[in-house]
């Protein structure tokens, strides 16, 4: 479904990912691991064309084998179908229930049992039905960082993509809200294909099905996660794990 094809990204003539070559599996959960700087979130970012106007794109990214990038594809479509969750929680300043169906009102729905029917699925797809059902014109603010982090991967299912990019979703969490969030995501394979951006190589290693390893705008490998965290192809990535590097 997703798939690069020697993709280099450069800012202001500094290219920062330099020939990357992934299809990225279907129905799995692929987890981006390096150092800082390495090139991670700026690869997540361009698979929705999260980075439009900052960096230029060499290359191709296809989706349903069709370059995202080309003159005339549409980009509200690509990042319906291809959400993001970022880092810090990012709730707007309105009900939760109005989170939710965000990006469906904007799209113009307004048949309320559609939106109801769908504010429950997500919610309850995102883990956080049972704690919020009775409060569903509450402020989102008032929910924890980990409901808050939960609502906002409930508002991207709400407008049903097929791909969800998650940046670091747990760095700014609770080990239990962490766990909770992972627990989602192992349950959200079943239907979508999940790409994450991690620090944490034991989150890696516990959720995803596939880990790819880059240093220095380079991906030096990409493996089912057992084999690279277990039996690593290259050197540099058995140094990265052991802490030689990074
Ligand atoms: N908007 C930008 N303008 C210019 N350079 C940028 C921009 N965003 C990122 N960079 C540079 O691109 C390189 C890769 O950054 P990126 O954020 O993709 O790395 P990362 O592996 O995700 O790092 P981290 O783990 O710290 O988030 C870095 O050298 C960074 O300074």
């Amino acid at each position: 479904m997703l798939e690069v094809e020697n993709l280099t990204i450069t800012y202001s003539e500094h290219p920062v990912l330099k020939g990357i070559e992934m299809a990225f599996p279907d129905h799995q959960i692929t987890a981006l691991i390096g150092a800082s700087g390495s090139g991670k979130s700026t690869l997540l970012r361009s698979l929705n064309r999260m980075n439009d106007g900052i960096a230029s794109v060499d290359g191709h990214i296809n989706f349903h084998g069709v370059d995202i990038n080309q003159p005339n594809a549409n980009v509200y479509r690509i990042r319906q179908a291809i959400g993001m969750v970022f880092q810090q929680p990012t709730p707007f300043p309105m009900s939760i229930y109005e989170n939710v169906v965000y990006g469906l009102r904007l799209r113009g729905e307004k048949n309320r049992q559609l939106l109801d029917q769908r504010v429950e699925e997500s919610l309850r797809q995102a883990a956080l039905w049972n704690e919020v059902k009775d409060r569903l014109k509450s402020p989102a603010q008032a929910l924890s960082g980990g409901q808050q982090q939960r609502l906002c991967i409930a508002r991207t299912l709400a407008t049903k993509p097929e791909i969800i990019l998650l940046d670091e979703p747990t760095s700014a969490l609770d080990p239990i809200s962490t766990s909770q969030i992972e627990a989602t995501l192992v349950d959200l394979k079943q239907n979508y294909t999940i790409i994450i951006v991690t620090h944490n190589m034991q989150q890696a290693s516990r959720i995803s099905d596939w880990t790819a390893y880059f240093e220095q705008g380079q991906l030096i490998e990409f493996q089912p996660t057992e084999k690279l965290f277990l039996n690593p192809k290259e050197q540099q990535t058995a140094d990265y794990l052991s802490g030689k590097f990074g």
